[in-house]
Formats: C-alpha cells, sequence, structure tokens
C-alpha cells in the first residue's frame, strides 16, 4: 500500500521504517528541513536501537522515501498517517496547532480518497473533530475515512514494540476502513481492538494513565516502606509473584517523565474536568510524581548538611535508558532542584545531551566524578550496574552515592567505603 506518514519524530520514523520493512511504499515526510537533509544523507536524528538498520535497508530496497514536501505527501498517498507531536499547554491540556496545521492541508489537497489515520496521542473527540473540520472545509464524507490507532510503542525498545505490540487499536467509523488498517499491519501478530473514534483514543490515555499509576503507587509505598525502614526491592517482589499485580512498571525511583506520561496524564485530567468529572486517582499519581524529586533530595541534603557549594555528579539525563530523549526528564528535574539550592552539577550520560550553561556535561564517566561531594545515578543506564568503584571512589572528594533508580548492590558499593543512599533501601 502507498503510505505518507507526516512527522520524522519518534513515532513517525519508527512507523514509516516498519511499515516499509513490512511491504509497503512509504514516504515519510517532515517539514523540519535539517531532520529530513540528515534522513536523506542515510543519518538518523534520534537514538533508538535498530532503526539505523531499518532505515538504511529500506531507503536501499526503494521502498522508504523522506521528504519535506507535506502537500506530495498528502496529493500522492490513499493512505496517511498522521504521527506529529501533541505537546502540553501550560494549562495541561494538549496544543493540537500540528494536527491542525495538517488537517487543513489535509483539506485543501485532498483530490481523490484518502484513508487518514492519526498515530499521535490525542484527547478524545479529536479524530470527530476531525472528520467535521474536514466536511465543514469541503470535503465530501463520502471522500475520507478518518481512523483512530494510537501507538504504543516504548522509547529505546520502539523497533521491537513495533513489531511485536501487544494489540493493536483501531477506531472507526466505517468497517472497510477498519478492514484496510487491519491489513497494514496483516503480517504483525497480535490481537487487534476494534472500536470507535473516541474508543481507541481513550484507550491509549487509559493505559498510559494505568501504567503511571502503577509508578506512583510503587514510590508511595516506597516513601512508606522507607519510613519503617523496609527494602523497596523485597515489596516489589513479593507483589510480582501475585500475577494479578504483575511485575511490570513496578520499579520504585525517582518517577515517570518522557515526553508521554506526564502529558498524557494531564490531557486525561484536563479532558475529565471539562466534562466535569474529577479525576481524583490521576491528580494523586500527578502530585506524587511530582514530588518524587523532594525525596531523594532530602537525602542528599540530610547526608551533605547543607547542598549550597556542593559539587554534585548526576549519572544520567535522559528520561530513561536506551533513549536520547530529555523531555520531562526526572534527571533534569532533580538537577534542577540542586542548582536551586546551589550546587554545582556535574553530568554524565551516555548517549543524551544535555547543554545547559548552568551545569557542566561530561564525556567520560570517570572524569565526571572528580572532586564531586556525591554521585547521584539518575538513569539507569547499563554501563552504570558495576562501574570501577574504587576508581570512582579515589576520584570522589566526598563518598556518598545516591541511587534514585535502586539499580546498584548496596553491598557492593559498601564495600568500596561509599557511603549507599536510596529511599526505601536497606
Ligand atoms: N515518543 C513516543 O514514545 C510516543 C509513543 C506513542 C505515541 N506517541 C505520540 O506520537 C506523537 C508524536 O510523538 P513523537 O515523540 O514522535 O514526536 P516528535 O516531536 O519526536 O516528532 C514529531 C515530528 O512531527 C513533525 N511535524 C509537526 N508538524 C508537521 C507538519 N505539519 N508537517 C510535517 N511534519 C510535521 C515535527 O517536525 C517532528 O519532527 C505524539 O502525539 C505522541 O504523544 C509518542
Ligand atoms: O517501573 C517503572 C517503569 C517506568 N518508569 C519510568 O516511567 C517513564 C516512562 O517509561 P516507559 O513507559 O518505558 O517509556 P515511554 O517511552 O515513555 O513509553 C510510554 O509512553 C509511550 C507514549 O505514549 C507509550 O506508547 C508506551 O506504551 C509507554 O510505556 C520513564 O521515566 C521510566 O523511568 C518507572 O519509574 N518505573
Amino acid at each position: 500500500m502507498k503510505i505518507g506518514v507526516i512527522g520524522a519524530g519518534y513515532v513517525g520514523l519508527t512507523t514509516s521504517a516498519v511499515l516499509a520493512d513490512l511491504g509497503h511504499q512509504v514516504t515519510c515526510v517532515d517539514f523540519n528541513e535539517g531532520k529530513i537533509a540528515m534522513l536523506l544523507n542515510g543519518e538518523i536524528p534520534i537514538y533508538e536501537e535498530g532503526l539505523a538498520e531499518l532505515v538504511v535497508s529500506n531507503t536501499k530496497a526503494g521502498r522508504l522515501l523522506f521528504s519535506t514536501d507535506t502537500v506530495s505527501g498528502i496529493e500522492n498517498h490513499p493512505v496517511i498517517l498522521i504521527a506529529v507531536g501533541t505537546p502540553p499547554l501550560a494549562n495541561g491540556s494538549t496544543d493540537l496547532t500540528f494536527i491542525k496545521n495538517i488537517v487543513e492541508r489535509i483539506a485543501a489537497h485532498a483530490h481523490s480518497h484518502k484513508t487518514i489515520i492519526t498515530k499521535s496521542t490525542v484527547p478524545p473527540g479529536t479524530n470527530e473533530w476531525i472528520c467535521q473540520v474536514l466536511t465543514e472545509k469541503g470535503l465530501d464524507p463520502g471522500s475520507f475515512d478518518v481512523v483512530s490507532n494510537p501507538e504504543f510503542l516504548k522509547e529505546g525498545t520502539a523497533v521491537h514494540d513495533s513489531f511485536h505490540p501487544h494489540r493493536i487499536v483501531i477506531g472507526a467509523k466505517r468497517r472497510e476502513a477498519s478492514l484496510l488498517v487491519r491489513s497494514l499491519y496483516q503480517k504483525i501478530k497480535a490481537p487487534v481492538i476494534e472500536t470507535n473514534l473516541t474508543g481507541a483514543e481513550l484507550i491509549k490515555y487509559a493505559s498510559n494513565a494505568f501504567l503511571a499509576t502503577k509508578i506512583s503507587f510503587i514510590n508511595e509505598i516506597a516513601r512508606i516502606c522507607d519510613a519503617f525502614g523496609a527494602d523497596i526491592k523485597d515489596i516489589q517482589r513479593g507483589l510480582s509473584e501475585d500475577p494479578r499485580i504483575g511485575k511490570y512498571f513496578l520499579q520504585a525511583g525517582l518517577g515517570y517523565g518522557g515526553s508521554c506520561f506526564p502529558k498524557d496524564l494531564s490531557s486525561l485530567v484536563s479532558a475529565a474536568s471539562e466534562k466535569g468529572r474529577e479525576p481524583s486517582l490521576l491528580l494523586a499519581v500527578r502530585n506524587i510524581n511530582e514530588t518524587q524529586a523532594d525525596f531523594y533530595l532530602e537525602k542528599l541534603e540530610s547526608s551533605l548538611k547543607d547542598l549550597k557549594g556542593k559539587q554534585i555528579t548526576v549519572w544520567g539525563a535522559a528520561f530513561k535508558p536506551g533513549t536520547d530523549d530529555l523531555r520531562s526528564s526526572q534527571s533534569v528535574r532533580l538537577i534542577e532542584k540542586l542548582i536551586d539550592h546551589g550546587s554545582s552539577i556535574h553530568v554524565y550520560d551516555p548517549v543524551a545531551k544535555l547543554n545547559r550553561a548552568d551545569v557542566t556535561s561530561h564525556k567520560d564517566m570517570y572524569d565526571s566524578v572528580k572532586n564531586s561531594d556525591a554521585l547521584v545515578l539518575a538513569t539507569e543506564w547499563d554501563e552504570f550496574r558495576s562501574p570501577d568503584w574504587n576508581r570512582v571512589k579515589k576520584l570522589m572528594r566526598g563518598t556518598l552515592f545516591l541511587d534514585c533508580r535502586n539499580f546498584v548492590d548496596p553491598g557492593i558499593v559498601r564495600s568500596y567505603g561509599l557511603i549507599y543512599q536510596g529511599v526505601a533501601r536497606q
């Protein structure tokens, strides 16, 4: 099938490469000229395991093209997949500017039947609204279909997740449109859930809200365990053995970040409030996450007495390992709090680039700890699991190690003469 994908970000680029690999003819369009120039040059603008290989092989096979020409992307493809950003506004609701822009362009340049697939995460009611706008702008309702087909990939494992999704959700008004989208993914083995447009939008929001709830739940339990001197890792193990609870998304720590959970939770809160429904659980989930960094800050403060003038090294800046994405990173939230308290910050991340005037970024993890009073592990990259602790201890001025992700063995760290600290760790 001929597909025009609008947006070459984490979702658009991955989806383009995967659809091309499944045998479709894909043109990935982005108005960011720099991004498209890189892609045309065989370079990948984001860090995502396996994506470069997939892009290169499908480009060579002639199934994957890149362009900045949105109009041709619309005119030349019967299937248009929207994967533009839907960032948060200051009040927590969703900024639909990029979606509106593309819908207007579709209205102006759709000269034959179009199946418009919304992959971007959008608030309930948005796809119905797209149908309405297209009709108001003069498109015959029979000349287009709008399908909500939300994306569930995780950054860091985006390619794998796209080939092996837990489910494919398709929201449509007409059976034919739903079947067409099903056929795009014919080669992928996954349960298909068919619903209407708003149902699909809400499955996406409910999924992210539930996962965020699990994380805030375990972080609240960690706060309680910390007060009683219990180890959260034991509680996690005990919970996970019950299949009704499950073992995923119960890693206590600094809390959730990224471009999705914080934004989508706020968007759902906003959508619910607009309809007069008080989302009290979601508000609590968000509140726990927003205050989680304070617990780690207090741990540092209680050990170092005064954070002012202290040199603190932070390992990990990305919102999670496996990505260069810094959006809503909890590590950055903690760094900003430390700066506010007068600490000087040194950062090392194997991939993410934190370019800020008030932070010293290092290319080498050992250089980053030289003369530091404390070392903070904020993102659990593999290379932080068992560094040369001897070297770390010798290079540091102080002895404090704060593990914000419960990632390393406290006994090992202590055996090198360092002080191990965490929330609810023994
Ligand atoms: N990042 C994820 O892990 C993830 C997972 C599932 C769903 N989502 C959702 O998918 C959507 C995209 O997320 P992302 O992380 O890929 O965003 P992104 O910011 O990485 O990429 C969006 C791209 O769209 C381009 N764009 C915007 N308007 C355009 C237009 N009119 N024409 C051409 N290009 C245009 C931008 O230049 C940008 O490159 C969001 O709604 C997000 O919530 C993201
Ligand atoms: O047990 C856990 C699991 C995750 N996290 C944190 O939660 C955040 C999000 O992690 P993850 O879900 O792995 O990454 P995302 O790439 O943001 O993916 C989420 O958001 C995407 C965008 O909507 C969805 O498509 C995915 O299904 C959903 O997992 C990160 O900061 C993690 O550190 C925890 O603190 N504890």
